[in-house]
């Protein structure tokens, strides 16, 4: 493979994929961004890489592998030289999850023996080392990971979370190899020959995600989240930089949150401070999508015109969540709240929204899925890792990952 040729990312989420495009396009890679795998014919503008925007993280196996062996078709149908599979730098894939199944499927299909792969995405505060995955300076399994409604991460241990999804065996390409002058490629061939498919390698840094990138520049099939990306994006040369544009999207804003990760909690918290009109969606009191829909827009409808931009929320803390999702069951209250605020989405957009920032990856592949938007341009960046998205209908979103960006993006994002 030659190293400037396109890079195709496949992402298990919306905001995973917004995320990892932000980190390709902000060292100067023309980054096309595809919500779900683009029907024949699609217009595909000038590139170095796409990235498609798939929501198979939290869905059933088969159903996952087949869309994600789908964009990888389609991918190499249009020159992809180098596949990356991006999943979440707080990994969310419990021993039930889809990170194995899926990267044993790309594979075998592409007949590849050794995956390297770090969810280190040090920007976020997610490090790799001995193969355990830290959050800030805590363990993943204690961080507030261990309460996500849909998956919680109670082991660190990556190795043992893959072989517990996966087919084949995991080993570790320790730190001091990441450092090593040659070191991760000998380590590579050391796994190799002892059968072992997935290495998980080590960063803690920037610096270790840049020599991983250097090393795996040739490499057909890499995962991991944006570090790592960034990473391989880092080491291509310099003649294939494309500034980024520069200024934010204006117009009517309105803000939709499904996470109930402790950022969005904060920003949800900030929003409300602020006294920015705010509306919660309670799947328990009214467990009808439709109704629930219906509800909030009419109270939309009743804020007056020139109105700071809303907020429409269903995050919780995690005892008041764990409420919810005992009455209801945790992927009915989801499944609910997610129709919910994908059909308001919709409402909102009718009613004359041309801004919508969301805040949670699920949330988020329920917003654009009910928009029907099929993709766009990677816009300037709201927070780290957090770009806008200029559609190609005339819509700007801002898909956040639920635990991005300082207490203030989404009050300051829906200005
Ligand atoms: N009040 C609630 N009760 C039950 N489930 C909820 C509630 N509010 C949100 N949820 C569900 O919790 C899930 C949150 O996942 P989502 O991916 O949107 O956020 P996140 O995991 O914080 O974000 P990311 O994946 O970007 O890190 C969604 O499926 C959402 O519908
Ligand atoms: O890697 C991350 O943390 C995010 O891009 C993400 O995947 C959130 O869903």
């Amino acid at each position: 493979m030659s190293e400037s040729s396109t890079i195709g990312a496949i992402a298990d989420d919306v905001t995973g994929a917004t995320d990892v495009a932000i980190a390709l396009r902000r060292r100067g890679i023309r980054t096309v961004l595809f919500f779900d795998v683009p029907p024949e014919g699609s217009d595909l503008p000038d590139h170095d890489a796409i990235v498609i925007a798939l929501k198979t993280r939290t869905i059933d196996r088969a159903g996952a592998v087949a869309r994600s062996l789908a964009a990888l078709d389609w991918l190499r149908a249009r020159g992809a030289g180098q596949i990356y599979f991006k999943y979440c730098s707080t990994f969310d894939s419990t021993p039930d999850g889809n990170i194995g199944p899926v990267l044993d499927a790309l594979a075998d299909a592409m007949d590849v023996p050794v995956v390297a792969m770090t969810p280190s995405s040090p920007e976020h505060g997610r490090t790799q080392y001995h193969g355990y995955l830290f959050v800030g300076d805590v363990l993943l399994s204690e961080s507030h990971m261990r309460h996500h409604p849909l998956t919680p991460m109670t082991d660190s241990c990556l190795p043992r979370v893959m072989e517990a999804q996966s087919a084949h065996r995991s080993g570790v390409v320790p730190l001091a190899r990441v450092r090593e002058e040659g070191g991760i490629a000998r380590r590579l061939a050391e796994l190799r020959a002892e059968g072992v498919r997935y290495a998980l390698v080590d960063a803690i840094d920037d610096a270790d995600l840049t020599a991983a990138g250097r090393a795996l520049a040739a490499e057909p099939l890499v995962a991991g989240a944006a570090g790592l990306a960034g990473g391989l994006a880092a080491a291509r040369t310099p003649a294939d930089h494309h500034e980024p544009p520069a200024s934010a999207p204006e117009g009517v804003a309105a803000v939709l949150a499904g996470s109930c990760s402790a950022r969005t909690l904060e920003q949800v918290g900030a929003m409300i401070e602020a006294g920015r009109p705010a509306y919660r969606l309670d799947a328990q009191a009214d467990p009808d999508p439709a109704s629930l829909a219906e509800k909030a827009l009419a109270w939309y409808d009743t804020l007056t015109p020139n109105t700071e931009a809303p907020l429409i929320y269903s995050s919780l803390e995690p005892e008041a969540l764990r409420q919810v999702q005992r009455a209801l069951g945790a992927e009915r209250s989801a499944a609910i709240l997610e129709s919910a605020i994908g059909r308001i989405a919709r409402g909102l957009v009718e009613r004359g929204v041309t801004r919508v920032i969301s805040a949670g990856g699920e949330t988020s592949g329920a917003v654009v899925s009910a928009l029907g938007v099929p993709g766009g341009l990677i816009g300037p960046e709201a927070a780290r890792g957090v770009p806008w998205i200029l559609t190609t209908s005339g819509l700007a979103l801002l898909l956040k990952s639920g635990n991005f960006g300082e207490p203030a993006l989404l009050l300051e994002a829906s200005r």
